[in-house]
């Protein structure tokens, strides 16, 4: 696996001293789409954020690896990771909005941002995200530069959280529920912008999701957890259309919402 990103091997994670999920392997290749589903409390989130370091103080990978690049994450001390997250693994959360400071500008917000990985003008963050969201399709980007996130739709918000992850291009971009805030017609919205992004630059995404729709849309491979064990994992068409185990047959009963053939 000579061209592998990141990688997870044999991933066991705990709360409190017991594991909640256990023996995890996958990896990601640049510009893969990897989507991980599973019900509420299967592992999904824990998952991406020991990639992170974002387990909190009683969270601990206790047995395994997560390379990045061939580098360890899991003993990575906090000043490394620190270089880690946004600038090559880019994050983006089911609620943008909540999570962007609501009396800024989003301007002010990618200004800041950008400054925290580097000298750069306040002139220079605005042209290179003025650059970007004009890449990626926002038809005013003057107007989310100056607006307040409250004036702003979720789905705009959701699309300028995207576009502000990727103003460092990082290599990999965790998508947690990114779509599941929104209705239908704007989560279509959402799923065309990561495919774009992943078009445009390469990225290599995991998307987190109880969505079987916006995986079947999107997605290259699927991993299916249950109670933090691997159900099923392989490529996206293989595991829908042939699913070995009764879990995922019952999660791929649920009626797809989104697919590639609408888009
Ligand atoms: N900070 C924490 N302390 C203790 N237990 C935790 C903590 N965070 C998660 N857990 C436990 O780890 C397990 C996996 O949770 P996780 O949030 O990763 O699931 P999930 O699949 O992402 O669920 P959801 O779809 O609801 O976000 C659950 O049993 C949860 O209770």
């Amino acid at each position: 696996m000579g061209d592998t990103l990141l990688n997870y091997d044999s991933v066991e994670i705990s709360f409190n001293g017991t594991p909640v999920v256990h023996n995890i392997s996958f990896s990601l290749r640049p510009g893969e789409i990897l989507g991980l589903v599973g019900e509420s409390g299967s592992g999904k989130s824990t998952l991406i954020k020991a990639a992170m370091g974002l387990l909190g103080d009683n969270g601990l990978v206790t047995k395994g690896d997560i390379t990045y690049k061939r580098k360890n994450l899991v003993d990575m001390p906090e000043h490394e990771l620190r270089s880690i997250r946004g600038a090559e693994i880019g994050m983006i959360f089911q609620d943008a909005g909540a999570s962007l400071c609501p009396i800024r500008t989003i301007g002010s917000q990618i200004y800041e941002s950008m400054k925290a990985h580097g000298k750069i003008t306040r002139a220079d963050a605005k042209m290179r995200a003025m650059e970007l969201l004009s890449k990626l399709n926002f038809k005013e980007p003057e107007r989310v530069w100056d607006s307040y996130p409250f004036e702003m739709s979720g789905g705009m918000n959701q699309r300028a959280g995207i576009a502000i992850s990727m103003l460092m291009n990082p290599p990999v971009l965790f998508a947690d529920e990114p779509t599941s805030a929104l209705d239908v017609a704007v989560q279509r919205q959402v799923v065309q912008e990561m495919l774009h992004v992943r078009e445009l630059f390469g990225t290599a995404i995991i998307i987190v999701t109880h969505d079987i729709g916006v995986v079947s849309a999107m997605a290259d491979t699927v991993l299916v957890l249950q109670n933090g064990n691997k159900m099923e994992y392989g490529p996206v068409k293989e595991v829908l259309e042939h699913p070995q185990n009764v879990y995922t047959k019952e999660l791929l009963s649920a009626v797809p919402k989104l697919r590639r053939s609408q888009n």
